[in-house]
């Protein structure tokens, strides 16, 4: 039973029976209960002074102990104890509102553990080239063929950038190992122009290089043809003294073209005529779906090249079609539809996933993209020495001290050590005229301005063209408005001097690698900083020097500063033009603004006719399938048609014999169909 015993407090029944003695008991129980405040207080005033400094604890013990019985005494005092401070009963009391929430950190993002712990490449900026000892003189590094040697020698490569030194070994080793190891896939992160192509291509081509039949093993994605066919091209030099075959398959050629150049049949088989497969995604998937034998069941590489723009939204499904298609032709093996030479060839086969690898300069963290690619146990290879510094964000702390941030992409945006960035403040009217004039002050001869779009860059054009009408400096339009085979002559004559300035908008911006190109002007401010990396990344590329100068109103300023802190970047050195450029080509700016006008106008015409066109044609479609719709003649109204077109034939006739009549030259309609006679001439009968 004592288990269920429940004491309680009997003060108050004490109180009752006592009487008088209550009162006194009270005193007593208030007594008691500040005292046991007044030791609670000392005890948590202990604590506090001997956390802010043991030493002024030690000096001033004397003190302590005097002041803590004053403020025994004052707390034995009831009425001071009790006392709430000054705050008025009828108004809330906003929690955290102390500014207490105003000091905590910003929760920071955790990257997986293979993105916040790199793999860092050695040697940021490149020497140049009769710097580099002997030693590592490309034939001096035994994990490079013969073959590819010659190839490099041939495209006048010497030796091997940091990024290729790091990475061709580890992909070269990471598959000699025998199955069923499989390599970890790798990113790599490295700036523009810093060799990347190379780095996946010559181990790509020294593991295929010993293969006895022609099948898809490597698969090189690009955003766009231009980079395709970079690539293609500089993959096919480097298998030029091997067996292997590339085929590049872009919306360049005609997708029959293609077919007949990636797949052969043969006694009702078909055969793969490519080892090496370059491509874009919307390419690919034209083939996965309409060229019969296109089989990637034998996949040993996919490369992924500007991984993050690949990786954007509109690209998605290309990934589904190209996995669904891998897993279809192992599904079929194990389905036995296709018969495999062994059952260690459907062992292999199955479940094989091939060795993804991505390169880009401005590697997306996003780890949900990234998830989306399915990445085997990834690591991840980048340029950067040191962690990006950042300072404590704690508001109202004097709180300076910088510190690595584990949460941070180490490699994601950086730029050549040999690039020079620079500024031009101008007006919004006049920045045309201070391009013409940046051009003419500095004597550059090989320059790419970016624009933020197409329309953008063909009225530049259009105005520099007048500008340097009189002048030696010739430019050209290198946009989305013109076709690729155009812009693959504009590119060529770039490169052939034929042409000194090309004016471009953000297609154009990623890996193209047009050789000394001087300076980069950014016409217009970026509206991202992976942009501007691009844009910039066209000059100061494969070890030499270049300059990127943006073109600022006061306006574009704040934004500008604020893109380039995303990128730990830092307004450059500032460059001048002239004050009186508006003076002194008054004239020309004139002329060439006028004739903007003028073309303007002219487009918005012709845009305006073309809309129209269309409207009429839709109309007429509309009326025609109205008309389809419409009940059959009946036997009267078939004679009745019949007579009406005598009618009119003999009326045509006698407009034949009399071809001067007004009415023969205006009315030439457009042919009309048979339906839209038949539902003219119910018509003509309703009426
Ligand atoms: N080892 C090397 N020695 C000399 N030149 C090289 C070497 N490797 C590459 N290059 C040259 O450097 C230039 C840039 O190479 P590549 O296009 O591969 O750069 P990238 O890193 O892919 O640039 P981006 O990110 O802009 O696409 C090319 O003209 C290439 O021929």
């Amino acid at each position: 039973m004592e288990l269920f015993t429940v004491n309680r407090y009997t003060e108050d029944l004490k109180e009752q029976n006592d009487g008088v003695q209550g009162t006194n008991n009270e005193d007593e129980i208030l007594q008691k209960l500040l005292k046991k405040a007044a030791k609670r207080k000392r005890k948590h005033e202990n604590i506090e002074v001997v956390e802010t400094s043991i030493s002024e604890k030690e000096t001033s013990d004397v003190k302590e102990e005097e002041s803590k019985e004053e403020r025994v005494e004052q707390l034995e005092k009831p009425l001071e104890v009790v006392e709430e401070p000054d705050v008025p009963s009828n108004e809330f009391q906003v929690l955290g509102g102390d500014g207490s929430a105003a000091k905590k950190k910003k929760v920071e993002m955790q990257l997986p553990n293979w993105l916040a712990h790199p793999t860092i490449i050695e040697g940021g900026s490149l020497q140049p080239e009769d710097e580099i000892p002997a030693s590592e003189a490309i034939d001096q590094l035994d994990y490079l063929e013969k073959y590819t040697c010659e190839a490099l020698k041939q495209m006048k490569i010497k030796r091997l950038f940091p990024v290729q030194k790091q990475v061709i070994p580890w992909i070269l080793e990471a598959h000699a190992k025998p199955p069923p190891f499989r390599p970890r896939d790798i990113c790599v992160s490295a700036p523009t122009g810093s060799g990347k192509t190379l780095a996946f291509a010559i181990p790509i081509v020294q593991l295929l290089s010993q293969r006895v039949e022609c099948k898809v093993r490597a698969l090189i994605v690009l955003p766009v043809a231009e980079l395709a066919l970079q690539v293609y091209r500089v993959i096919s030099k480097l298998c030029s003294k091997t067996e292997l075959e590339v085929c590049l398959l872009s919306k360049q050629h005609k997708l029959e073209d293609e077919q007949e150049k990636v797949v052969e049949q043969y006694k009702g088989k078909y055969y793969s005529k490519a080892d090496i497969v370059v491509t874009t995604p919307g390419r690919l998937v034209e083939h996965l779906h309409a060229t019969k034998g296109f089989c990637l069941k034998s996949l040993k590489f996919l490369v992924i090249d500007e991984a993050d723009r690949i990786m954007d939204a509109v690209f998605q499904n290309w990934l589904y079609h190209l996995d669904s298609h891998v897993k279809e032709t192992t599904d079929q093996l194990l389905a036995g539809t296709q018969a495999p030479l062994c059952y260690a060839e459907l062992q292999s086969s199955f479940g094989k996933q091939p060795h993804k690898l991505l390169f880009s300069a401005t590697l997306s963290q996003d780890p949900e993209k990234l998830q989306n690619l399915r990445l085997f146990q990834p690591r991840l290879f980048t340029t950067v020495l040191t962690m990006p510094v950042l300072k404590d964000i704690t508001e109202g702390e004097a709180d300076t001290e910088a510190h690595t941030d584990p949460g941070q992409f180490v490699g994601r945006y950086t730029t050549p050590a040999e690039l020079t960035e620079q500024y031009c403040v101008t007006e919004l009217r006049l920045k045309p005229l201070t391009v013409f004039a940046l051009v003419e002050k500095y004597k550059w001869k090989r320059f790419l301005c970016f624009t933020n779009s197409s329309d953008q860059a063909s009225r530049l054009t259009f105005v520099l063209k007048v500008l340097f009408k009189k002048y030696s400096t010739i430019v050209s339009e290198l946009s989305g408005n013109l076709s690729a085979r155009v812009r693959k002559e504009k590119l060529k004559d770039f490169s052939a001097g034929k042409i000194n300035g090309l004016i471009c908008s953000d297609a154009l911006a990623r890996g193209i690698d047009v050789a000394d190109v001087d300076v980069v002007l950014s016409y217009e401010t970026p509206r991202h900083i992976t942009t501007y990396i691009h844009r910039v990344g066209r000059t100061a590329r494969a070890g030499r020097k270049g300059t990127a100068v943006t073109l600022l109103t006061e306006q574009d300023m704040a934004l500008f500063k604020k893109i380039l802190s995303d990128a730990d970047k830092e307004l450059g050195e500032e460059i001048h033009v002239s004050p009186d450029i508006e003076i002194q080509h008054a004239v020309d700016y004139k002329e060439a603004l006028d004739h903007l006008r003028r073309e303007n106008e002219k487009n918005k015409n012709k845009k305006a006719a073309e809309k129209n066109r269309v409207a009429t044609k839709a109309m007429l479609h509309k009326k025609q399938e109205e008309t389809a719709t419409v009940r059959p003649l009946t036997l009267m109204e078939k004679l009745q048609v019949k007579a009406n077109q005598i009618l009119l034939s003999s009326s045509k006739s006698s407009e034949r014999q009399n071809p001067k009549t007004k009415a023969n030259k205006a009315t030439k309609l457009p042919k009309e169909t048979k339906k839209q006679i038949i539902a003219k001439q119910r018509k003509t009968i309703e009426n």
